[in-house]
C-alpha cells in the first residue's frame, strides 16, 4: 500500500511542485511506483510534466473529485497519464477551483479526495500530492488523504506567520479527521550557498517549533536549472543530471525513503520496551 504524502505551504512559489516532480520522479528511478496528484488549479504540476490543455485533460482530478461527490461508481483508474520518466499523473486544471467551492456545501467534504485516493493507491508505493498555495477545502482534502507532509519553505524567507498556521492546520486535521498524519519535515528549497539564510531559517525553525518540526538534511540549491525544468516538461535529472539540483534531489529521494525505515525502526524498539 502507498505511502501517501502532501506537499502543502500556503505560501505560494516556495518549490512544492518543483519537489513533486523532482522526488516522484526520484523515487521512480530507485525502482518505486510513484503516482503524483496535481490538486492545484493552476495545473502547474501537469504543465511542469509536459500535459498541455487541451490536448490530454478531458479527464483530470476535477472529474473524479466530482464523481467521488455525487457517489457515483467509477473506475479510479481514468485519466491517469504516464510520463516517459516512469511517473503517472492525475492531472489537474482549472476546473477545481469550481471544486473546491463545491466542496463547502458537500457531506463528509474533507475527505472526498481520500476517497479518490484510497482508490488508487493499492497500485503504487508512493502518491504524491501537489497542493495549492492556500489552506482551503482542497489543501485539507490533502491533509486528510496523506500519511506525511513535506512543507517546502523558500530559503530566503524568514516563516513567519504562515508556518504556524500551517502547523496549526495540520494538528487539526490529525485531531478530527486523519489521526494518522506526520510531518516528515520542513524542506528547505532555493538555498543560495553565498548568503547565510538558510542556516537562520534553520536556527529560527528550531527556536520557534523546536526538535519536533524536523528539518530535512538535504537542502535544495537555487538554481536556475531547475527553474527551467518546468518548461521543459522533464526532470532535473534529464534536464541537467550532473548539476547541484539534480544531486540534492537525489539526496532527497534517499532521505524520504529512510524516514519510513526510520519510523519502523523507532516502533519496533517501542514495542521491544514495551515487551
Ligand atoms: N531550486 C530552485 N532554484 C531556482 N528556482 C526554482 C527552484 N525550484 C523551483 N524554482 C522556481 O521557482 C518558482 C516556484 O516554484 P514551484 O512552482 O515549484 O513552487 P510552488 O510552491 O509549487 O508554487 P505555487 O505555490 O504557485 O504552487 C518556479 O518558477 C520554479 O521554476
Ligand atoms: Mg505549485
Amino acid at each position: 500500500m502507498a505511502k501517501v504524502i502532501a506537499l502543502a505551504n500556503q505560501k505560494g512559489g516556495v518549490g512544492k511542485t518543483t519537489t513533486a516532480v523532482n522526488l516522484g520522479i526520484g523515487l521512480a528511478g530507485e525502482g518505486k511506483k510513484v503516482l503524483l496528484v496535481d490538486a492545484d488549479a493552476q495545473g502547474n504540476l501537469t504543465d511542469s510534466l509536459g500535459f498541455h490543455e487541451p490536448d490530454n485533460l478531458s479527464v483530470s482530478l476535477a472529474t473524479m473529485l466530482t464523481k467521488a461527490m455525487l457517489e457515483e461508481p467509477y473506475d479510479a483508474r481514468e485519466g491517469i497519464l504516464y510520463h516517459y520518466e516512469g511517473v503517472d499523473l492525475m492531472p489537474g486544471n482549472i476546473e477545481l477551483s469550481a471544486i473546491e467551492v463545491s466542496l463547502v456545501n458537500t457531506m463528509s467534504r474533507e475527505t472526498i479526495l481520500r476517497s479518490y485516493i484510497d482508490a488508487v493507491k493499492a497500485d503504487y508505493d508512493y502518491v504524491l500530492i501537489d497542493c495549492m498555495p492556500s489552506l482551503g477545502m482542497l489543501t485539507i482534502n490533502a491533509l486528510a488523504s496523506a500519511d506525511s507532509v513535506i512543507i517546502p519553505v523558500q530559503a530566503h524567507y524568514l516563516p513567519a506567520k504562515g508556518m504556524t498556521q500551517l502547523l496549526q492546520t495540520i494538528s487539526r486535521v490529525r485531531r478530527q479527521i486523519n489521526p494518522k498524519l506526520v510531518v516528515d519535515g520542513v524542506l528547505l528549497t532555493m538555498v543560495d550557498r553565498r548568503t547565510r539564510f538558510a542556516k537562520d531559517i534553520f536556527f529560527v525553525l528550531r527556536r520557534d517549533y523546536g526538535d519536533k518540526l524536523r528539518v530535512f538534511g538535504t537542502e535544495i540549491p537555487l538554481s536556475v536549472r531547475a527553474a527551467e525544468t518546468s518548461a521543459k516538461g522533464r526532470s532535473i535529472y534529464v534536464h541537467d543530471p550532473n548539476g547541484h539540483a539534480a544531486k540534492a534531489y537525489a539526496a532527497l529521494t534517499k532521505e524520504v525513503q529512510g524516514i519510513g525505515s526510520e519510523r519502523r525502526h523507532a516502533r519496533s524498539h517501542q514495542a521491544d520496551h514495551s515487551r
